[in-house]
């Protein structure tokens, strides 16, 4: 009698234990997607000697909510940071491999680093308005990277940023107070229309809602669910209500691997991988 026979479901397609699979590197599950928003080609991340990311081939889609999920210190926000460079920041931090976007590898060495990080803009895990004002968080970026020209300008982007982030009728009235009088959660929306505001095309955020109470949580995932019919959202999440709420396709990390990618229905109820399987089950991590 085979395995399917004898349990009534077919043999796992990659069933071996996680502990004897610790240098299986191939990602299972479908990394490509027609017409990728960016393509990472076999990234690698090093801080000094200790290589944090190991061969990361994935693409990310157009208008999707992709989640990075895995056990803490399996690597999701050092590959977040990779697709704007935000490694670039730390000190020896090497990334190797390629990552694409409209054609161009943003590694390459002419690719201004400034104009990339408003196109793939970031959202923290602890909201980090500027110390200014409302109005100036949102005018801020927009005037350094010359995309208004005048007060009436700013005005508009300034109101349709905040109206897109879900803050204006919030704000409105108080457009001139500090950004830090704002609640965390109003923090956390100031810093997406902050992104909003330079026009990205990408954004990354990083466990957004972590410091957040369950109803300003609520209110950002909506917001991420509206966003995405304008912006691609890759986000890192601990929780995996929150990343099968929000997101289309789920990619799982463990110990620096891209272990499996997929939709995110299959990726919670019917994983292909052993090692996916224990995390969601709660059986580690
Ligand atoms: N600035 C740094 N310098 C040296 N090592 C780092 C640095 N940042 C991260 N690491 C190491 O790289 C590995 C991956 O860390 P990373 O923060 O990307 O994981 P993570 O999955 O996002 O973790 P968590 O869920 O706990 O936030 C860990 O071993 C971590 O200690």
């Amino acid at each position: 009698m085979n395995q399917e026979q004898a349990t009534g479901h077919p043999p796992r397609k990659v069933g071996r234990h996680p502990l004897i699979e610790r240098t299986e590197r191939a990602t299972v599950g479908q990394a490509t997607v027609e017409n990728p928003r960016m393509s990472c080609q076999n990234v690698a991340v090093y801080y000094d000697s200790k290589k944090a990311i190991s061969d990361v081939t994935l693409d990310i889609g157009r208008n999707e909510v992709i989640a990075m999920i895995g056990p803490s210190g399996c690597g999701k926000s050092t590959f977040l940071r990779c697709l704007n460079r935000m490694n670039d920041t730390i000190e020896r931090c090497v990334v190797t491999g390629q990552i694409f976007m409209d054609g161009i590898n943003i590694y390459d060495r002419d690719v201004d680093v400034v104009p990339l990080r408003a196109q793939v803009g970031m959202v923290f895990q602890k909201p980090n308005p500027f110390p200014k004002s409302i109005y100036n968080n949102i005018a801020y970026g927009p005037r350094i990277h010359g995309l208004v020209q005048n007060r009436d300008e700013t005005d508009e982007l300034v109101v349709s940023s905040l109206k897109r982030a879900g803050l204006w009728s919030e704000v409105k009235d108080r457009l001139e107070m500090p950004g830090t009088s704002l609640s965390g959660g109003q923090q956390q929306r100031l810093c997406i229309a902050r992104a909003i505001a330079v026009n990205p095309e990408v954004i990354l955020m990083d466990e957004p809602c972590s410091s957040l109470d369950p109803i300003a949580t609520a209110i950002i995932e909506e917001l991420i669910d509206e966003l995405k019919q304008d912006y691609t959202i890759a986000i890192v999440t601990h929780s995996m209500q929150q990343a099968s709420r929000i997101s289309q396709r789920t990619a799982y990390f463990h110990q620096g691997n891209l272990i499996e990618i997929g939709p995110t229905d299959q990726i919670f109820l019917n994983p292909l991988h052993q090692l996916t399987e224990d995390y969601i089950t709660g059986r580690f991590g």
